[in-house]
């Protein structure tokens, strides 16, 4: 038998609570350790309770019975101390806060071969010796990949203080989280039951049955629909907690692969993407409890570096210039000199109407073989007899035409992610409600009445189509009205083409003015915490 109370490595517990618990749990909680390493103990006879040394882990402590506890010493010594930058965020005598940097697991375990936070703390604070256990001073946990604020106990009354804290869920913690997609609504409450997944034990799962109770809650701070920046508070801390319930709706965390998050290369955006998430994209952000003397003590943690750059990459979408003017202002024109690579809606429509394409069976379908020529291709000019007096049908035409010339635009700005602006030379943006977009910019185009005609004769147009079109569209001036830059496209191509550059320089400065207010508008909300949770 071992003298316990003459060893230096001894804990001594008074069993103070109201219900009858098993020893093995309380042992776990009070010394950190797993509840097999307990029974261990146990066996070993390295515990006693009220000096009675054969305990059976499933031994129910009851009110004032006295436990006697010496870790063995052969686990510790393995954990020896090692240099390694830590970076605080509070120190005093009884805790410490620290930014954990992703990447670097918190406290030892079987499949970690690198050194651990433990080993660092060990290193920087040599009296968390004096605590003990394989956990010295740890009181809560963070995934190896998940960046943030960690509490460690400095001496072993804080380490029981914030143990029952945590436990308590007396905390408040607040996560950012930058996922897939968008959830349904702006905030909400995520209340499922999780446990191990029983097809694969390393994954954890909702389980309605023989989970344990998990509730978080989230506020969109971001979005552009494809990717969103969450801010998650959770009100349990189980496993992998915030990691489920998000995939539970729709959006998983960006860069986690064992949720779904994994970034799948498909264009130039996820190419960059890929590069830049190394890790699931979740981050400890703010912490909020009081200690033993009432005092509330807040923290928040800067965004590391990864997190940050992510984001900015996110919030870098190439501002979209949307050009509008009556038929023959000069749109097409200028959309040239801004950018020989522009985006044309008119002939988008041309190929979507040739022969098999989604346009010409769609037309077909609806308009019969009257549009057709002898080779069986579509007749514009048949179409444009066939719609000019029938606005039903011309109605119906754009419901099915525009969606399409709308998705080619979205996959056309994807794909040039990287540049400051986009330029779409959409002459029915206005009219037809494309979706609502903040990123969006109209340039107006006017051309006196005349000359605008004239070009528009030059190009076959008749009088009656000229007049047909144009009151199809909205008025030049509740075109106008709407733009934030309009060019006067009074004189020659020449001056349209100094005007041009001298636009150009503007939107460069537009977009980076833009980026920064964004940049701005988000911090500002990653800083605002305490809203409506
Ligand atoms: C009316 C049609 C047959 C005329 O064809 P045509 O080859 O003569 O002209 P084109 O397609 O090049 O259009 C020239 C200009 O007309 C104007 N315009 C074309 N269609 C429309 C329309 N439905 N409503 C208002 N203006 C239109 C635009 O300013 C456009 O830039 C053709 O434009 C058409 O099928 N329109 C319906 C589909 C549509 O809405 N297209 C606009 C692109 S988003
Ligand atoms: N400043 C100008 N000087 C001379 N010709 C011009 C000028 N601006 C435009 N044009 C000519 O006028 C015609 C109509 O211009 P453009 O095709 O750019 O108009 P648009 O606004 O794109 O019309 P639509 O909406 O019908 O496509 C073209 O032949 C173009 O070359």
């Amino acid at each position: 038998m071992v003298d316990l109370e003459s060893k230096r490595e001894t804990f001594i517990f008074y069993y103070k609570g109201e219900k009858k618990q098993r020893i093995d749990i309380f042992l776990s909680k009070k010394l950190n350790i797993p509840r097999s390493k307990v029974k261990s103990l146990l066996d070993k006879q390295l515990c006693s309770v009220n000096n009675n040394f054969q305990i059976k882990p499933s031994y129910r402590l009851k009110i004032n019975d006295k436990i006697v506890c010496a870790l063995d010493i052969e686990n510790k010594e393995l954990i020896s101390p090692q240099k390694g930058e830590l970076s605080l965020v509070y120190h005093d005598r009884d805790f410490i806060v620290l930014d954990k940097p992703p990447g670097l697991t918190v406290h030892p375990a079987p499949s970690e071969k690198q050194p651990t936070l433990v080993h660092f703390l060990l290193y920087h604070f040599p009296s968390l010796k004096k605590i003990g256990g394989e956990r010295p001073g740890i009181v809560h946990r963070l995934d190896k990949d998940t960046s943030g604020l960690l509490v460690v106990a400095l001496n072993e009354q804080s380490r029981m203080y914030f143990s029952e804290l945590f436990s308590a869920r007396k905390v408040d913690k607040i996560y950012l989280a930058l996922v897939r997609g968008k959830p349904q609504k702006e905030q909400g409450i995520i209340e499922l039951p999780l446990g191990r997944d029983l097809k694969n034990r390393t994954r954890m799962a909702v389980r309605s049955k023989g989970g344990k109770p998990a509730k978080s809650a989230y506020q969109v701070i971001w979005t552009d629909g494809e990717y969103s920046l969450l801010k998650v508070k959770i009100f349990t801390g189980r496993t992998h907690q915030i990691r489920v319930h998000l995939t539970t709706i729709g959006c998983p965390i960006l860069g986690d692969k064992t949720y779904g998050g994994e970034i799948i290369v498909k264009d130039y955006k996820t190419k960059i993407l890929k590069k830049l998430v190394k890790r699931q994209m979740l981050h400890a952000s703010f912490l909020n409890f009081s200690l033993t003397n009432k005092e509330i003590k807040t923290f928040q943690s800067k965004l590391p570096l990864d997190f940050k750059q992510v984001l900015y990459f996110l919030l870098q979408e190439p501002l979209k210039v949307i050009l509008v003017g009556l038929p023959g202002s000069g749109k097409t024109e200028l959309a040239k000199y801004l950018d020989k690579d522009f985006f044309s809606a008119d002939k988008i429509v041309h190929t979507l109407y040739k022969k098999g394409k989604d346009g010409y069976f769609l037309l077909r379908q609806m308009l019969g073989d009257e549009i057709l020529n002898f080779n069986e291709e579509i007749d514009r000019n048949k179409l444009w007899k066939c719609l000019k007096d029938n606005s039903y049908l011309r109605k119906e035409v754009e419901k099915i035409i525009h969606p399409l010339v709308f998705g080619r635009w979205q996959e056309y700005v994807r794909a040039r992610n990287f540049l400051p602006f986009v330029v779409g030379d959409i002459p029915l943006y206005l009219e037809s409600r494309f979706a609502k977009d903040e990123n969006v910019v109209f340039v107006g185009v006017f051309r006196p009445e005349e000359e605008r005609r004239r070009a528009l004769l030059k190009r076959g147009w008749s009088e009656e189509k000229i007049t047909q079109i144009e009151s199809w569209q909205f008025s030049q001036e509740v075109k106008l009205r709407q733009c934030t830059f309009v060019v006067d496209n009074s004189g020659d191509l020449k001056l349209l083409q100094k005007k041009a550059a001298i636009l150009k320089n503007m939107l460069v400065k537009l977009k980076a003015s833009k980026v920064k207010n964004k940049i701005f508008l988000v911090e500002e909300k990653i800083k605002k915490i305490e809203t409506g949770f």
